[in-house]
């Protein structure tokens, strides 16, 4: 079966200042991974500087590997134009920290649908008021909100999971196969970061997409992930179904993040 992304040994080197004391930073180092056809959440968890959010970075094709290569359902992800960017944004859909910088303030969110649903039309169409109308109503109810809740409002006017679920629901009227989301649950209120996880759950069964759930928070990438990769320094270090490595990692720094995170005795209920 053909892998719908697949990185092979990936390597990003920054270079950090000027002429005189130039410094290669290298954040990403000799990674490989493959996500497969069949719906995944894949969590990739690691401390602050790990490389997770370059990793996501050229998953979404903003920034090039220096060494190895990635493909997105069989091709190489290269962007080098807006025709290409656009194509490729149908298909692979970010999901950022913060809501609030994802919106303008002074916008109201419900254009950001509507625009959305204008540029990104499934059918290739431009929608009118009416359609473009039907399609943020039907991603919203994807994320559990309705177009009449969120019409007329401000990013100020939501609380920051309402608006990181509009985010979300934005990111999916284009039908995307993949969503990267790095640390969507950082910014929102810690009672509401499960609900936002399980959501995750659910568009995986419900839409049948991929995420890619780039976090620090092990409790949440625990529940939800399907299959977990552990980064530190730029290299992953263990990686696996989530359960399984999480119940007995194998890797002191495994070990030692889950300690720091979940406490040492941490096991589930479920
Ligand atoms: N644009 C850049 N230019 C130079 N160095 C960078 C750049 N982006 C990231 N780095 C460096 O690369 C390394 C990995 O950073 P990255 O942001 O990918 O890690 P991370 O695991 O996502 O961290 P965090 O959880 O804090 O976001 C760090 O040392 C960082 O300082």
């Amino acid at each position: 079966m053909s892998a719908l992304l697949s990185l092979s040994h990936v390597t990003k080197v920054y270079r950090q200042g000027g002429m005189l004391g130039r410094r290669l930073i290298t954040a990403v180092k000799d990674v490989s991974f493959e996500l497969g056809e069949e719906p995944e959440i894949l969590s990739i968890v690691g401390e602050s500087g790990s490389g997770k959010s370059t990793v996501a970075a050229m998953i979404l094709g903003q920034t090039e590997p220096t060494e190895g290569e990635l493909q997105f359902d069989g091709k190489t992800v290269a962007i080098h134009s807006r025709a290409e960017r656009k194509a490729f944004m149908k298909e692979v859909q970010p999901v950022l920290q913060n809501p609030f910088e994802a919106f303008n303030p002074l916008k109201r969110v419900d254009r950001y649908l509507f625009e959305t649903a204008r540029n990104f039309s499934a059918s290739g169409k431009r929608p009118d008021r009416q359609q473009a109308e039907k399609m943020a109503d039907a991603a919203l109810h994807h994320v559990g909100l309705t177009l009449e809740e969120v019409k007329g409002r401000f990013p100020h006017e939501l609380s920051g999971g309402q608006l990181q679920r509009v985010a979300i629901a934005r990111a999916l009227i284009p039908q995307p196969r993949l969503l990267v989301a790095d640390e969507p649950v950082s910014m929102v209120d810690a009672s509401l970061r499960m609900a936002i996880v399980n959501l995750f759950g659910r568009l995986k069964s419900e839409l049948g997409l991929s995420i890619i759930y780039i976090t620090h928070d092990l409790a949440t990438a625990y529940y939800v992930s399907d299959n977990i990769i552990i980064m530190r320094k730029g290299e992953i270090v263990e990686r696996g179904r989530a359960r399984t490595v999480l119940d007995n990692p194998q890797h002191p720094y495994s070990r030692a993040l889950k300690d720091a995170v979940l406490g040492a005795d941490f096991s589930p209920a479920t």
